[in-house]
């Protein structure tokens, strides 16, 4: 069952292609450039513009083809944008009660305490927007949009107008929607870390194109990304905690191909967590180091090797099991190691990031 979205359109000097089959459920997250599209492709996704040639369904339910065209308020689908488009006059708690009214009693799939629960907004309800700070805000927008009970919900950089610390605050409530939620989320963003965080499928887009597309591990793996991550380049492995060293404050997490030591993130045995790993990270030995500071040495194999961003660097895909794994290192050093795809090596990563 998927979400279909096919889109034509031309604005003076731009034009968006996509055609695009997404899971219909997880977070899929709409990556690229500014000015690439990912708004307008959204919008044309809720109705909000009518691209010249479009088709839309959402598991078999047509909300746009040659011959039909829903308008956006008989899509069932809720809207997330970057400011929260909040009713100023009304109260937290009104504001709810109007997106819950939107739809018919029998119709409501969504709970409205489960909600304010769930986005953490009970002690709020009273309150005029104008008295919540942004990331509040936002979470009341979110709340109010799924208790539309919409089938998919579209949100476009909903952290952009946040400050760092509001950022960090925000997303373990976007984390627990992941979890929680049973429809299909597109997420538009241009931040690789919320994409690392939060997406499952990913769609990379160019000037207007999508140019990648796939479940987020093995997209960010691809060296052959147009869009150059530069020192955000990297892979998100799904892993689970099996171990948990509280002298040193550590976990072992392990994933399909092996396991690695990090920051105990206060994360129960038995959890599933993601590990962030970036090219920058991970450095390469013929042999299995001792003496050294790094906790993580694992075997793997060079599987494909491209030049990178700058001409003294390289990148390197490899394999540690069934996981990929992507490695920054001088042109100098993979010269001097012989590295080529196909070459058994071991893999030192001095840094990984914990999420979720
Ligand atoms: N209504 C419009 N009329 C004409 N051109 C438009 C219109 N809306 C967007 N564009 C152009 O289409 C291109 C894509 O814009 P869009 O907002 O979709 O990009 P984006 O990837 O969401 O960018 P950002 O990350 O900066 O929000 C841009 O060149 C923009 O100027």
């Amino acid at each position: 069952m998927t979400l279909h979205a096919q889109f034509k359109l031309d604005y003076p000097g731009f034009s968006l292609d996509v055609d695009l089959q997404l899971p219909a459920k997880g977070i899929t997250a709409l990556f690229g450039p500014s000015g690439c599209g990912k708004t307008t492709l959204l919008r044309c996704m809720a109705g909000l513009t009518r691209a010249d040639q479009g088709q839309l369904s959402l598991q078999g339910e047509v909300w746009q083809s040659a011959t039909q065209f829903l308008p956006v308020h008989q899509r069932a689908l809720g809207y997330v944008f970057q400011e929260a488009a909040l009713f100023g006059h009304l109260s937290v708690r009104r504001n709810l009660l109007y997106g819950q009214s939107r739809v018919a009693a029998s119709a409501r799939q969504v709970d409205f305490d489960s909600m304010v629960q769930l986005l953490g907004i009970g002690h709020l309800l009273e309150r005029l927007p104008l008295h919540l700070s942004g990331g509040e805000r936002q979470r009341v927008a979110i709340a109010r949009a799924l208790l539309t009970s919409p089938r998919l919900l579209l949100m476009d950089e909903p952290l952009a107008a946040l400050d760092l610390a509001r950022k960090q605050e925000f997303l373990p409530y976007l984390e627990r929607l992941h979890d929680e939620l049973a429809i299909p989320v597109v997420y538009v963003s241009h931040a690789p870390d919320e994409v690392a965080r939060l997406a499952d499928h990913l769609v990379v887009m160019q000037q207007g194109r999508a140019v990648a597309v796939g479940p987020l591990t093995e997209t960010l793996a691809r060296l052959d990304l147009p869009v150059h991550l530069g020192e955000d380049a990297g892979v998100v492995l799904q892993a689970v905690v099996v171990e948990r060293d509280t002298q040193w404050h550590l976990a072992r997490v392990a994933f399909e191909g092996g396991s690695l030591w990090v920051r105990d993130g206060g994360h129960a045995t038995g959890q599933a967590v993601r590990v962030r790993i970036l090219a920058r990270d991970v450095s390469i030995a013929l042999q299995p180091v001792s003496g050294i500071s790094i906790q993580n040495c694992l075997s793997a194999t060079v599987e494909q090797m491209v030049d990178d961003y700058h001409p003294a660097l390289c990148l390197l895909r490899l394999r540690l099991g069934a996981a990929p794994l992507l490695a920054r290192v001088t042109q100098r050093s993979a010269h001097a190691l012989e590295l080529a795809a196909g070459k058994p090596v071991w893999v030192q990563i001095k840094a990984v990031a914990l999420i979720g």
